[in-house]
């Protein structure tokens, strides 16, 4: 799938195409740096935010922890938060079952489900199948990926609201593009799936209002655009290496678990297992390995939101090289708006100095974009 296949495209699926193919030579051109910009570096931290106040009934009070978040999405685009609301236990019964299904699980059964037959990508991915950073497709030297994982995506079954019965398909189709392995080879993957996707769907939703509080405008502004949103998450397993080798700025990594990228929709919620293995890239292009708080979902913004918000919020390139001898468990949830959203910047984004950078988009097709040139060409 990574080059398009003979097809004809409207007019917001060639914008969505245009914005993909950008995103690559804006990747490129960061990697090509990586390393020179050291004499003077800029300081970069991930900021923790607690956010018990944002469910405070005080509009000062939420208002206050958007101005934190602010901060952090005009200069790192990367936070931690705490005082989320969702328990440790449903945390680590979705960490278990990663492991449970992509380490425990033969993968001749895991096969069954390959992404596949997909035309979301969803189901079983085997660690050869993508690139994360589909330049490393073309490039010689590039080290295979290590990752393996689990693609699903939003069902109104998984909703606690229930939805509103309007959910479309990264393309607009009214389908449910789910894989689900068998209850007999994973009992109780469902249960477990739909429990922990609930608590992040709320909290994104929640997470949403203080966005547009964050951004000046009302707090239930996206309210209508994520009534039926999409929602990929994984199962990501990142296997021990066997022979881990320390961050070194003047060498290339061998062995990478996650190649360098941006995530593509409005924000990543990001649960990992205790194993560090996160690096971002930073202003200097210098791989700044990401701290671990306990019990903190990592948020960042995405280049979906990085776009609507005409640049102003920033989508920052990360990776993930596994440099211990344990093996990584990881959970994100790349939470956009509904899929059949078309989008213009956002009007707080805007002014007479500031006229917007980017034309109308539609949330569903350019996130397909990114997704399909990820993908082997089979
Ligand atoms: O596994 C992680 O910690 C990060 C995963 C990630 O960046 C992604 O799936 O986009
Ligand atoms: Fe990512």
């Amino acid at each position: 799938m990574a080059t398009a296949a003979v097809m004809s495209y409207s007019s917001t699926q060639t914008e969505a195409r245009q914005a993909s193919q950008a995103s690559q030579v804006y990747l490129n051109s960061r990697l090509a740096n990586g390393g020179l910009n050291r004499s003077n570096p800029t300081p970069f931290t991930v900021p923790e935010i607690n956010i018990a106040a944002s469910f405070s009934s005080s509009l000062e009070d939420r208002k206050g922890i958007a101005v934190q978040i602010h901060e952090a999405c005009t200069t790192s685009g990367f936070f931690h938060i705490t005082g989320h609301g969702v328990s440790e236990e449903i945390r680590q019964a979705i960490l278990a079952l990663a492991k449970r299904y992509l380490k425990d699980v033969p993968r001749s059964k895991k096969e069954a489900i390959h992404v596949r037959n997909s035309k979301y990508l969803r189901g079983y991915e085997p660690a050869d199948y993508t690139y994360v950073n589909p330049g490393d497709w073309e490039a010689e030297d590039a080290a295979p990926e290590t990752k393996e994982g689990f693609n699903w995506g939003y069902e109104a079954g998984l909703d606690p609201t229930g939805g509103d019965g309007q959910y479309r398909e990264l393309d607009g189709e009214d389908v449910n593009g789910n894989l689900w392995p068998s209850e007999e080879d994973v009992p109780g993957f469902y249960e477990i799936i739909k429990a922990y996707y609930g608590e992040v769907l709320g909290l994104a939703r929640h997470l949403f209002r203080l966005f547009a509080l964050s951004l000046d405008l009302p707090e239930e502004y996206f309210d209508p655009m994520m009534t039926h949103p999409g929602g990929i998450a994984r199962l990501l397993y990142y296997p021990a290496p066997s022979n881990p080798q320390p961050l070194d700025p003047k060498q290339k990594d061998k062995e990478i678990g996650l190649g360098a990228h941006s995530d593509y929709e409005c924000f990543t919620i990001l649960l990992c297992s205790t194993a560090p293995g996160l690096e971002i890239l930073s202003p200097d292009d210098q791989w700044i390995p990401a701290p671990a708080v306990k019990g903190s979902f990592i948020i960042n913004v995405a280049d979906f939101l990085m776009r609507w918000t005409n640049g102003v919020y920033k989508s920052t390139v990360h990776r993930v090289v596994n440099r211990t001898r344990d093996e990584r468990y990881s959970v994100p949830f790349f939470f956009s708006i509904n899929y059949d959203q078309m989008v213009e910047t956002l009007p707080s984004c805007v002014s007479a100095d500031n006229p917007s950078k980017y034309p109308p988009i539609k949330a569903g097709e350019y996130v397909l974009e990114r997704l399909r040139a990820t993908a082997r060409d089979e």
